[in-house]
């Protein structure tokens, strides 16, 4: 079923998740246009991550219905995922390989052989400005030269639509910009559309076009940064949306600084 509405990369309508007694996400409907950086924020346990899953196909929803490049995720997953990247939060660089070794593999795993693998490899690397350190083993590489890799695995196949859970997470904040260019690009040379989730309220508002707050597992408001910081205040910044919709505070030695310490870098090497 191909999308009526051409400018919409995503949409979802009503779409819930429940795992036994526990409502992950409930009745989120939401719209994504073509080519923006789209975010969804929310404290943990919101439903951010199991959104994604069930966009990227790899989840089955409850009740509801998405569509992703115009196909549903549940009727026709193959011509999703033909159209898609994915950037989990976990690691997906193998650190025992090179950085030509991942992208070769990535690249075979899209169907890229011959010259155009080649090709690919050779332009994926630039992209992610590594073509210095292409021969050498990733565990050697800093958080973030892992994840611009990543985001080049992901993108080798020039998906329409991108979604990262968590893309700067454990980076520290040169590297978590050097990953923004990267995205921002993706943007403007392919007009990509790119979904992220993250905790980062500068993320948010550097990055992103347009924001959805979730809030146990429901909506609980969707706009452009500006738009809703003029919503909560004259002076609101995002932090203040935030608290504002999720009733959960920012605390940057706290909470959210003690998440990133245990899903770090270092960690996510093993
Ligand atoms: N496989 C699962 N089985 C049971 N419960 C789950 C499962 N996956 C998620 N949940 C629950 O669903 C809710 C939403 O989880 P989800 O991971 O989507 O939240 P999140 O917003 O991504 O949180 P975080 O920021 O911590 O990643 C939570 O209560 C979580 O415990």
């Amino acid at each position: 079923m191909a999308a009526t509405n051409n400018s919409i990369a995503i949409a979802t309508v009503d779409l819930s998740k429940r795992f036994n007694h526990v409502t992950a996400l409930d009745r989120l409907t939401l719209s994504v246009a073509r080519g923006q950086i789209f975010g969804l924020l929310g404290p943990n346990g919101a439903g951010k991550s199991t959104t994604i899953k069930i966009l990227t196909t790899l989840l089955e929803a409850s009740s509801g219905r998405a569509t992703v490049a115009g196909f549903d995720v549940a009727a026709e997953p193959i011509e999703v995922r033909r159209r898609i990247g994915y950037v989990p939060q976990l690691l997906s660089a193998d650190g025992a390989l090179t950085a030509t070794e991942n992208l070769t593999l990535s690249a075979r795993l899209y169907g890229l052989h011959g010259a155009r693998l080649k090709t690919r490899v050779h332009e994926a690397l630039a992209f992610a400005g590594l073509d210095t350190v292409a021969h050498k083993l990733v565990r050697t590489f800093s958080g973030g030269m892992i994840r611009r890799l990543e985001v080049a695995q992901a993108t080798l196949h020039t998906p329409e639509i991108l979604f990262l859970d968590e893309p700067t997470i454990g980076l520290d904040p040169v590297a978590r910009r050097t990953v923004w260019e990267r995205l921002q690009q993706l943007r403007h040379s392919q007009g990509m559309t790119i979904l992220i989730t993250t905790h980062d309220m500068e993320e948010a508002d550097v990055l992103c076009d347009e924001l959805a707050i979730l809030h146990q597992g429901r909506l609980a408001v969707i706009g452009q940064p500006d738009a809703l910081k003029a919503q909560v205040g004259p002076q609101a910044d995002l932090a203040d949306v935030f608290a504002h919709f999720s009733g959960a505070v920012i605390e940057q030695e706290g909470y959210y600084r003690g998440i990133r310490q245990s899903r770090g870098t270092i960690q996510r090497l093993g």
